[in-house]
């Protein structure tokens, strides 16, 4: 996924999703009682679902707000499209790295990441990333991602087809690590007590979106099939017909009849996980913050 402009233009669940978690769960986040909060974001992308429903919960006086990202085209474009924003930069972080860089260590007060960790095979260590990146006296997360989505069965039957197979050996890499579990929910919730959160609620909601018509669905295929940019350009259409052709066969298609013409429809039921986590429990971490608070005063006098 590089073509930040591409995504931009064909986000639309992407940005639904997060609008509507967000709604939801921007109280339930421990702001500062000090306003001065510092946030970053895992898997920003262009940036717009950060900056046009996060950066507007951030109270006017926030530290500091952090886009990343694994593709420095994304960081790029985002850094282009944001730089009037003060105390706002975006930077390339891989959530799945073996060493977080040392600036970025323990300085967050949250962190958030909508729709990335579905692309990141290793979970375990992202989740130890996103722990380390929280301030040692606490700190919050908010984790959206895609359990599973209809796309990662087309991408199987593609992935059988001679015409395609060269350019997707590696299929496995691109499915959401839990598109197969049959217990989604308790899973990743296990996986955020091993990486050490004290407090987590996961949940894992079973939506529904349709795409309206085939070159709606072709769109918002393009911007994120990690395929095609694998393949000469000449072959995108061929490789798109054949995957609607295969969402056919899955009875994914509804007719409908529009005002004047006949217009297709297809269905996308996908789960989506959605977790909030603290690093320390509320008591505890109003503790350590209050005692990290005397100590900094004390140490200034
Ligand atoms: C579907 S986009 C989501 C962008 C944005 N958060 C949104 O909601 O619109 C997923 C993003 O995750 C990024 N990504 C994939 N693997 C990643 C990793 N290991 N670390 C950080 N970002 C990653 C991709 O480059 C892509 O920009
Ligand atoms: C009906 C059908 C198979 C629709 C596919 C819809 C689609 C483009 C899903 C993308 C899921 C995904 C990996 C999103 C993302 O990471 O942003």
């Amino acid at each position: 996924m590089n073509q930040a402009s591409l995504y931009q233009r064909a986000n639309q669940v992407q940005r639904h999703d997060a609008k509507l978690i967000l709604d939801e769960y921007s109280s339930k986040l421990q702001w500062r009682s000090d306003g001065q909060d510092s946030l970053l974001d895992v898997g920003s992308g262009s940036g717009n679902v950060l900056m046009d429903f996060v950066y507007p919960l951030l109270p006017k006086s926030y530290e500091q707000l952090v886009g990343t990202d694994i593709s420095s085209k994304m960081v790029g474009y985002a850094n282009n499209c944001y730089q009037r924003y003060e105390r706002t930069q975006f930077q390339v972080l891989d959530i799945g790295c073996d060493r977080l860089p040392d600036q970025l260590k323990g300085r967050f007060d949250h962190v958030t990441s909508f729709y990335c960790l579905h692309w990141v095979q290793n979970l375990p260590i992202a989740l130890n990333n996103i722990y380390d990146l929280l301030r040692n006296e606490g700190g919050d997360c908010l984790l959206v991602f895609l359990a599973s989505n209809p796309v990662y069965e087309v991408y199987k039957v593609l992935h059988t087809n001679k015409k395609w197979a060269a350019y997707m050996q590696d299929v496995e890499q691109f499915i959401s690590p839990l598109h197969t579990s049959s217990k989604p929910a308790e899973q990743f919730t296990q996986l955020l007590e091993e990486a050490g959160f004290l407090y987590r609620n996961v949940e894992v909601r079973s939506e529904v979106f349709v795409y309206e018509g085939v070159r709606t669905l072709k769109d918002n295929v393009k911007a994120i099939c990690p395929f095609l940019e694998r393949m000469p350009a000449a072959l995108h259409e061929e490789f798109l017909d054949d995957f609607v052709n295969v969402v056919v066969s899955m009875n994914l298609q509804q007719q409908h009849i529009g005002d004047d013409q006949q217009q297709q429809r297809f269905a996308s039921p996908y789960k989506l996980v959605v977790a909030y986590a603290r690093k320390s429990s509320t008591l505890l971490g109003n503790m350590l913050s209050e005692m990290s608070t005397t100590k900094s005063l004390k140490g200034a006098s």
